[in-house]
């Protein structure tokens, strides 16, 4: 590490034993130094330092505030016959308050009070440490929220007054709280009313649908603003500048879990708080020349879109409704014919098998993104020997019979499934990984389903197939009347008038729902293309390891 200049050094007492504490412009340390004296040679006495050393980035100290220490010693200057090392003798203190890794990617909020021997050293720390504060020009200080109060287990509310405002307002954080009074209420605000210049980011508190809200009403706002028609499917899209935060309080919490590693509401505060920033990708969806919506995590057809359409009539179940819905739907077993194309993604570092993992400051996004920027012209091969695929243009076409399609933007990892629907998915890419699962016996999906909470690879079955890829089609081999969809805007599940060999019934529906990052689209003939890094979240990524021993060691200061 490179040798900062320091601004402070002090010693300071910190729970009754004697500490060196220093600040330079990366890191704050405390390290305890030995009341007894120890002869060395040359017969002086030295203080010597004994216990371990304590240090914290200056980026993640939280917030610094002077304590009110009972005055009654530190008045009148006659604290000299005060006990040596007491917080007595030492009348003065500051308190630091900082993040803490705790476990599984949790982080805490930590405190540590120093105690000095005189007021105007005190205020040097206060004043310097803010100093530093103030110079981390990415940390918010006013924050739009909003909050949905149905989220989840309905404790949105609870959690944010409880869990989040008090931290807010120790980091000096102002806030504009709108509790959502309907479904869409923070995307239409965000996209048409917010004064979104006086903000340096949006929160949600809610779930992975509250987040798609904040993502569309950006989004659309960000257009609109910039002239952009988000009804070309080829449009290059503009990027949003303010990054959003996620509180989770929602029965998934996919977006919040993927990019932090857990679904707590306190770690994803301080993250907002320390002013992260993590890019991701974002896929536009379309039906003839006609936006339909955007999506983050998972565009799910067949199993996904089945197991959503039965739970949102389950809506009371709460969370739980998933996992009646997909037990249910995994014993229906349907299969739906339709063609598939894509583009696949050329010239890019990863592949959907890899080991590697999206992990904070990944390099496979950084170096792909910068090659999105580029506007790296698209170059595929052709590959005669795969069955039932063709090439036209650079785009692969693949009809059949499908269990589910699913196309995941990012690992789609939640806690039903620590590591997602694509493990080796990246968030920030420029890419979405084509998940073609085809029709199988009732035994085999169950492994496939199986596999995505365990070790074993979910993609290691020959009836599963993954591709990374920039653009897809899909089409469902019989066309959609409009009078199918209005049935299917009705809520009435679609059968075809064509019966089918199949192993639960004679009679199968021809269509799907895509199942969009958990909304249901109206079409099943949809064209979805990615857009690398259209929005930013308050956020760093999954950190590597729970960092207690990526502490920064202060002696190398
Ligand atoms: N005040 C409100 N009343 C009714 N619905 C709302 C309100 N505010 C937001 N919504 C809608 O509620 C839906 C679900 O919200 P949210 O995402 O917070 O929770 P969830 O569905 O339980 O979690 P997840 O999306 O993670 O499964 C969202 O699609 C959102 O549009
Ligand atoms: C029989 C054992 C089966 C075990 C299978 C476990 C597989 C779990 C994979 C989970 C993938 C979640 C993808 C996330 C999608 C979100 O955008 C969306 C909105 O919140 N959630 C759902 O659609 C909710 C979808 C919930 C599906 C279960
Ligand atoms: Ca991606």
């Amino acid at each position: 590490m490179e040798k900062q200049p320091r601004l402070l050094a002090s010693q300071l007492l910190l729970k009754n034993s004697l500490f060196e504490v220093s600040l330079n412009r990366v890191l704050l340390t405390w390290k305890e130094v030995a009341t007894k004296k120890k002869r060395v040679s040359g017969g002086m006495h030295h203080p010597f330092k004994v216990g371990t050393s304590h240090g914290v980035s200056v980026s993640e100290i939280l917030a610094v505030r002077e304590l009110d220490v009972d005055s009654g010693t530190k008045d009148d200057g006659r604290w000299q016959k005060m006990p040596q090392k007491s917080t007595e003798a030492y009348p003065y203190a500051f308190t630091v308050s900082y993040v803490e890794r705790a476990w599984q990617h949790r982080w805490r909020c930590s405190d540590v009070t120093f105690h000095c021997l005189e007021g105007a050293l005190c205020q040097q720390w206060v004043q310097t440490i803010r100093e530093q504060l103030t110079a981390l020009t990415s940390r918010p200080k006013h924050l739009l929220v909003y909050i949905n109060p149905y989220g989840g287990k309905q404790q949105g509310e609870r959690i944010y007054e409880q869990k989040v405002a008090p931290l807010f307002t120790l980091a000096s954080i102002s806030t504009h709280v709108i509790v959502t009074e309907h479904a869409n209420h923070a995307r239409d605000h965000l996209r048409t009313e917010a004064e979104l210049k006086k903000y340096d980011g949006v929160v949600c508190v809610g779930g992975d649908g509250m987040f798609s809200e904040m993502v569309h009403g950006l989004v659309s706002r960000t257009q609109r603003d910039n002239g952009v028609d988000q009804n070309s499917p080829e449009e290059k899209l503009v990027p949003c500048t303010l990054r959003i935060g996620i509180i989770p309080a929602g029965s998934t919490d996919c977006i919040c879990y993927a990019t932090v590693g857990i679904n707590d509401p306190v770690t994803s505060a301080l993250h907002i708080i320390v002013g992260d920033a993590q890019a991701m990708d974002v896929c536009s969806v379309h039906h003839n020349n006609t936006f339909l919506r955007y999506s983050v995590s998972l565009l799910g057809y067949g199993f996904y879109g089945d197991v959503l359409a039965d739970s949102e009539r389950k809506r009371w179940m709460g969370p739980a409704r998933y996992d009646f819905s997909g037990f249910k739907t995994f014993l229906t077993h349907h299969y739906y014919e339709g063609t598939v194309s894509f583009l696949p993604a050329t010239d890019i570092l990863g592949t959907p098998r890899d080991k590697t993992r999206c992990r904070a400051g990944c390099f496979i996004c950084q170096h792909n993104g910068q090659l999105y920027s580029e506007d790296a012209p698209e170059i595929c091969e052709t590959d005669p020997d795969v069955p039932d695929s063709e090439y036209k243009g650079g785009w692969r076409v693949i009809r059949g019979k499908f269990l589910a399609i699913n196309a995941a933007s990012m690992s789609c990892a939640c806690p039903r499934s620590p590591k997602g629907l694509s493990p080796a998915a990246h968030l920030a890419d420029g890419t979405t990984d084509l998940i073609l699962v085809r029709k199988c016996s009732r035994f085999n999906f169950l492994r496939h389903l199986l596999r995505h909470t365990s070790k074993y690879d979910q993609f290691d079955m020959t009836f599963v197939e993954v591709h990374r890829v920039r653009r897809f089609r899909f089409t469902p081999r019989y066309c959609q009347s409009d009078s199918e969809l209005d049935l299917r805007e009705n809520g009435k599940k679609l059968f075809s008038q064509i019966c089918r060999d199949h192993p639960a019934c004679s009679c199968s529906p021809a269509y799907s729902s895509w199942n969009c990052d958990g909304e249901i689209l109206p079409h099943a003939a949809i064209e979805v293309g990615v857009h690398c890094q259209l929005i930013k979240l308050f956020a760093r990524g999954i950190e590597e390891q729970p960092v207690f021993e990526d502490l920064p060691n202060p002696c190398a200061v």
